[in-house]
């Protein structure tokens, strides 16, 4: 039996918040497309206060952001870009490109070509995160993108140092100083010092992932990486400051960050939420975490592995981290999720900056359709076909022309007609029925 301990917001509340997100985001983007860079301008200094002359930084301003930093910065950012990179490019050789006969005189193939352009928003409202950075950026550059436009907020008023670094570091061509809706936008439709991208990837806060889902069609997005989420399933295998901590450490993302526990031991519940309010009194973000958890926070307990299992693929979390005897049965059998972090050795943070997966993941149940961002979705898997006999033409020819006659189709009958008339002997292929345009 499932017994919900603490429960968050209702769905139909959820649902209004959604809506008005989705009202604020058209009107920028309408506006934006109508009154251009004047737009961007005024939206940049509306929610960011920033109006610098360029968005654009300079050789120089990337040079001394860089410089700003310490050795030993540098050398963690490099650690991290390593790890991300090195997984990225095992992943990369992973996916091969195929050419097949796969009948005779019939060669299929398909290649993965890269997308020409893209553009990576950083998010740094409320944190500089350096990280998304690595994920974003690198990751098109082992897919091979020929140019890559980075984008993040101002954060305290500035460039961040950090953030600018990484995306440097990471092969960015260009780095704008740019926020939000606009930011997504201006990468999108273009400015006039910046060519429009193809597609625009990278996570954000709901007004962010809402843009990038508005403007999905016009250019492609990665996926829909919004708010974080994560789901720790436990059982008495682990502690309530262990499972309190991981909450909280994500509950500290923005004020809509659900943090859920899901557990079979009814004390590990209680022990939890003890511990939660204990670290609340200390833990230096409290301010959004509180918020999170008391909005959005749940404990649900469980009889059995199976009966978490089931809620856990219900709840489609971004994050889902298994403390239990033997975590190998979620890898087995869970079907929905983001990312998957085993055992009580690993936790959300060491995905988030360091440990090499993508931290850029589906949110709000998309993982049920969804992986995250990975060098996969910056290629385009496109399709080519050749026919290397006269037979082959003629044969495939015939059973076309068969098929586009039950559709109705005489044009596309004709195609199939045409070389049915060039490459076949009538003999091989008595089935033929010329209709419209036999001489
Ligand atoms: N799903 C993932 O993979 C993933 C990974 C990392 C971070 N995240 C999420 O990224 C988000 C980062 O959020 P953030 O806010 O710190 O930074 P952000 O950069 O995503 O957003 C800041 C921008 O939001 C815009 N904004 C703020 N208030 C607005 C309003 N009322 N109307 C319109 N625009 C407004 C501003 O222009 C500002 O520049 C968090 O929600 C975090 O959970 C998700
Ligand atoms: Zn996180």
């Amino acid at each position: 039996m499932i017994r919900y301990l603490k429960r968050g917001k209702d769905v139909q509340v959820r649902a209004d918040d959604d809506a008005k997100v989705r009202a604020t985001v058209e009107t920028i983007i309408k506006d934006i497309e109508q009154r251009g860079d004047e737009a961007v301008r005024q939206y940049s200094r509306q929610f960011d206060n920033w109006d610098p002359a360029d968005f654009r930084l300079s050789q120089a301003e990337i040079e001394a952001a860089r410089k700003s930093l310490s050795a030993r910065e540098i050398e963690d950012i490099a650690f991290a870009q390593k790890q991300v990179r090195n997984f990225a490019q095992i992943q990369r050789d992973s996916m091969q490109d195929v050419e097949v006969e796969t009948y005779p005189g019939v060669v299929l193939g398909h290649k993965h070509i890269p997308v020409n352009a893209v553009g990576c928003y950083i998010p740094g409202g409320k944190y500089p995160l350096l990280a998304s950075a690595h994920m974003s950026v690198l990751t098109a550059k082992v897919a091979g993108v020929p140019r890559i436009v980075s984008t993040a907020p101002p954060y305290q008023g500035q460039p961040h140092p950090a953030i600018v670094t990484a995306m440097s570091m990471a092969g960015a061509d260009d780095i704008l100083v740019l926020g939000g809706v606009q930011a997504v936008v201006a990468m999108a439709v273009g400015t006039p010092s910046l060519a429009p991208v193809d597609m625009l990837v990278g996570p954000g806060n709901m007004f962010v992932a809402e843009a990038k889902r508005q403007l999905y069609g016009r250019v492609g997005i990665d996926l829909f990486a919004g708010p974080t989420e994560t789901l720790v399933i436990a059982d008495d295998s682990v502690d309530g400051e262990m499972c309190a901590v991981d909450l909280l450490g994500q509950a500290e993302h923005g004020p809509t960050s659900p943090s859920i526990l899901l557990t079979t031991s009814e004390k590990l519940a209680h022990d939890t939420m003890a511990e939660i309010e204990r670290q609340l009194k200390i833990l230096p973000t409290a301010g959004i975490a509180a918020q999170s958890w008391a909005a959005y926070g749940e404990v649900i307990v469980c009889d059995t592995d199976e009966e978490m299992l089931q809620k856990a693929d219900e709840i489609a979390s971004e994050h889902v981290q298994v403390m239990t005897r033997d975590p190998d049965y979620f890898l087995a059998n869970m079907t929905n999720y983001g990312a998957l972090f085993l055992g009580p050795r690993t936790n959300v943070s060491f995905g988030d900056k360091v440990i090499g997966t993508n931290h850029t993941l589906p949110t709000n149940k998309n993982a049920r359709y969804t992986g995250g961002l990975w060098v996969g979705k910056f290629l385009k898997t496109c399709t080519y076909q050749r026919v290397l006999t006269d037979e082959a033409s003629a044969t495939m020819g015939a059973y076309c022309s068969r098929l586009c006659h039950m559709e109705n189709f005489a044009g596309h009958g004709e195609q199939a007609n045409l070389r049915v008339r060039r490459y076949g002997t009538r003999a091989e292929v008595p089935w033929y029925q010329p209709v419209p345009f036999e001489a």
